[in-house]
């Protein structure tokens, strides 16, 4: 991926996260990191959706750390190489958004 991710500053967090507080992401305790729970209708749209985010984070070279069991994916987006929330994970998150409104 294309220059080096650095760790929002304040301004930037005010700036870029309340459009996604807005829809359901959080801030992890302990870790610089955001959280979101989705729910589908089954398996079958969990993984269909999980399928899109995949193929569009090896595109983006930055994958989310989730789990899914049956309906349920949980996802936590923090950026390795700053050891915290990058604008890469911002526009990971919006991205998954999109996806996730198509499939439910
Ligand atoms: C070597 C490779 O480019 C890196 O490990 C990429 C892959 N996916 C990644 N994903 C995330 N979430 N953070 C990273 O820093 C990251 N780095």
């Amino acid at each position: 991926m294309a220059g080096k991710a650095h760790r929002l500053s304040a301004e930037e967090r005010d700036q870029l996260l309340p459009n996604l507080r807005a829809v359901g992401w959080s801030e992890l305790e302990g870790r610089d990191a955001i959280f979101k729970q989705f729910h589908f209708k089954d398996f079958n749209r969990a993984f269909g959706f999980m399928t899109r985010v995949a193929l569009q984070a090896e595109k983006l070279d930055h994958h989310p750390e989730w789990f899914n069991v049956y309906n349920k994916v949980h996802i936590t987006l923090s950026t390795h190489e700053c050891a915290g929330l990058s604008e890469r994970d911002i526009n990971l998150a919006s991205f998954i958004e999109q996806v996730a409104v198509s499939m439910t």
